[in-house]
């Protein structure tokens, strides 16, 4: 693709791209229903709910759990326990995947511009990512209550654009999710799916972006035309 010759700039979702963060957000979960005396769920559905932020996880687990729709009133009593519990044991059992600190440390040595463009709330992107020693890569982090709209809404990758005066053909987003795929699809850049995070149990090729990889290391194969352009540019 043409314009990958051009990129300068990449922006990373968070969870099932550069962390497995699930096995703490089916504890928090299935903690947050303990607590609140409503019936469990498995860690493989809990899975299947992540991608739309705390809230609609939430909404998600106790929707199934109560057996109907969820009142405001309910999610709202919820959310302070769920996000107790999170923020309790945030990488107590998470991991970066294989090769994101090498990757990440070589596209910050070629000079690209990285943030992070999560659903997961702020409050939680930024101390994961300390806590994994990735964060000082990343000039940006946007969570998901950082903009009026998530992801597959186009606005924090538009809001990214304008911010750091980007045109849209030098900006690639890489996620795990259709929501990542649809919010770059909308925002007009470039995108690469990757196959082993949580895509509600969907293959993300089905959301059709630029590329499909199974390694995040993989990534680094899409990008080595444009770091070739960027040193020739420079010379
Ligand atoms: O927290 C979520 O539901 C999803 O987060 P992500 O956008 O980093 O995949
Ligand atoms: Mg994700």
């Amino acid at each position: 693709m043409n314009s990958w010759d051009k990129l300068k700039a990449i922006a990373f979702d968070l969870d099932g791209t550069l962390i497995d963060s699930a096995p703490d957000l089916i504890a928090a979960t299935q903690g947050a229903l303990k607590e609140l005396s409503l019936p469990s769920c498995s860690e493989q559905q809990v899975r299947s709910w992540i991608g739309n932020g705390a809230k609609v996880l939430m909404q998600r687990a106790l929707t199934h759990s109560l057996s109907e729709p969820v009142s405001q009133d309910v999610l709202d009593n919820a959310m302070p326990v769920f996000m107790r519990h999170y923020e309790a044991n945030l990488q107590q059992h998470s991991q970066l995947y294989p090769g994101v600190l090498e990757v990440l440390a070589k596209l910050s040595e070629l000079g690209y511009s990285m943030a992070v463009v999560t659903n997961k709330p702020h409050r939680f992107a930024v101390p994961l990512l300390a806590a994994f020693n990735i964060g000082h890569h990343f000039t940006e982090v946007l969570g998901g209550d950082s903009l009026e709209k998530m992801k597959p809404d186009p606005l924090p990758l538009t809001h990214l654009l304008a911010k750091w005066q980007l045109a849209p053909e030098v900006l690639l987003m890489v996620g795990d999710s259709k929501n990542d795929i649809l919010a770059a699809k909308a925002a007009g850049i470039s995108s690469i799916g990757l196959t082993y995070g949580y895509n509600y149990g969907e293959d993300i090729g089905l959301s059709s972006p630029d590329a499909v990889c199974e390694q995040f290391c993989d990534i680094l194969k899409f990008v080595n035309n444009s770091v070739r352009v960027m040193e020739h540019e420079s010379v």
